[in-house]
């Protein structure tokens, strides 16, 4: 059961209730472990990601009580029994694993952890990690796959990052709330997923300031207690149903979504002739199938989402005229494009760029998903392709969708999983 089956599926229809983001959810399970008091996070997707994570916690002796149907995850990291975390298979499955350095090096002043995995998109080094801890005071070695870190003790001080690195400030986040003195980070990442982590931050009492600014400032507190907290909703799910009523001339209503989050693919979208009304927290998104072609280039928020590159793609796939699409965060996220090629699209790959010259209409194929969004993209492109589509390797698509299945059919796509 690692492929999806699509037929074509013109005017989706219906409502969509958006899920809680993983990339939100998983640094903030990384940071129940700082607190020896129960967390009951809210709103938790049912993905792979938050499995494995889970995974991670339960091996290092955490108890973790996940109510599925009620999206409510309880952690309770009393005891931590290991601070090894050298499971090649549950790092290799996704990125985030590497967010547990930073806590685990607060919460027992050590941590392996192997090098992580997630998507193929880029070479994706952990260097700025690395070099806010060892900032902080923590001793690092990297070597047969895995990493090392002790510390005594954690020392506030300024941090510059080269880069606004999503991971990297989160790290260095959950590394100084309990470190002494005070920490800045500069050139931190904006994300709203940064903001939902400080927030679970404050409210279990640590003391952040300019979180969602591109300077936040933490003094370290000595204890952090438990607490009950909601996820926001996924933006990038969001993006992907707005694409999906875009492509295939639909008209669909998405609830559960926080504007400011959306606004860079609510302007895109609006440029291509998509007709969005914007409700109380939700927002009707309709297309009467006649897309125009605009260019892109992925940023660092509030710029174009790189996670929305690959699904935005295959909607100029099928625009009127030429797009150019920039990718400016990961150095090799077009897997996507050979497999939309197959299916019919005019579109070619230069360096960082990717020039997409709409066609009329795309076919179906049997192709393959190389990554989390490439996977998505496929499926958007086959809802509009005429005939039938297969696409394999699915499993990465499971790592950041919930029921992804369910949710299409509910507006009317013609998916099964086989
Ligand atoms: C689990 C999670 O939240 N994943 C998201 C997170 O990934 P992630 O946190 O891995 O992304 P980063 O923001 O760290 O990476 C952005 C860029 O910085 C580079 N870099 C990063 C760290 C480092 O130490 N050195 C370095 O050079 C990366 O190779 C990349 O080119 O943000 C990305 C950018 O919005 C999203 O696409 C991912 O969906
Ligand atoms: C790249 C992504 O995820 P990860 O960082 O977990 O690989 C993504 O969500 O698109």
């Amino acid at each position: 059961m690692n492929k999806l089956e699509i037929s074509k599926s013109s005017n989706l229809k219906g409502n969509v209730r958006i899920s809680g983001s993983k990339n939100a959810v998983l640094p903030i399970i990384a940071a129940t472990i700082l607190t020896k008091e129960i967390c009951s996070i809210q709103d938790v997707p049912n993905l792979t990601d938050v499995n494995n994570m889970q995974d991670i916690l339960i091996n290092i002796g955490v108890k973790v009580n996940w109510k599925k149907d009620d999206k409510i995850l309880e952690i309770n990291a009393l005891d931590i029994e290991s601070t090894d975390m050298t499971y090649e298979d549950l790092a290799q499955k996704m990125r985030a694993s590497i967010l547990m350095l930073g806590p685990m090096l607060t919460r027992e002043g050590h941590a392996k952890i192997s090098l992580p995995g997630g998507c193929v998109i880029g070479s994706r080094p952990i260097d700025l990690h690395i070099k806010g801890l060892t900032a902080l005071g923590a001793k690092i070695n990297k070597k047969y796959g895995y990493i090392e870190a002790y510390a005594d003790k954690l020392i506030g001080t300024k941090i510059y990052l080269d880069f606004p690195s999503v991971g990297a400030t989160e790290n260095i986040m959950m590394a100084a709330v309990k470190a002494e003195g005070k920490t800045i980070i500069e050139n931190a990442a904006i994300e709203p997923e940064i903001v939902d982590l400080a927030n679970f931050l404050l409210k279990m009492g640590a003391n952040i300031k300019g979180a969602g600014t591109d300077t936040i400032v933490i003094r370290g507190v000595s204890d952090l207690h438990g607490v009950k907290y909601k996820i926001i909703p996924d933006r990038i799910e969001a993006g992907t149903f707005m694409i999906a009523a875009a492509i295939t001339g639909g008209d669909i209503t998405i609830e559960n979504i926080i504007l400011d989050h959306i606004n860079p693919i609510i302007a895109k979208l609006e440029e291509c002739n998509v007709k969005i009304d914007i409700l109380d927290n939700k927002i009707r998104v309709k297309s009467d199938g006649e897309i125009k072609a605009a260019d892109i280039t992925t940023l660092p928020f509030p710029g174009f989402p790189t996670d929305m590159q690959a699904p935005f793609t295959a909607l100029m796939s099928i625009a009127e005229g030429t797009s150019v699409i920039v990718e400016t965060i990961f150095e090799n996220r077009f897997m996507h494009v050979d497999e939309l090629v197959k299916m019919g699209a005019d579109a070619k790959v230069e360096g960082r760029s990717c020039i997409v010259v709409g066609v009329d209409k795309l076919t179906g194929a049997n192709v393959s998903a190389s990554d989390l969004r490439a996977g998505i993209a496929l499926l958007l492109a086959a809802l509009c392709a005429e005939g039938d589509t297969t696409i394999n390797n699915i499993s990465h698509i499971e790592r950041g969708y919930e029921e992804v299945v369910e949710k299409f059919v509910a507006v009317g796509a013609n998916i099964k999983k086989c």
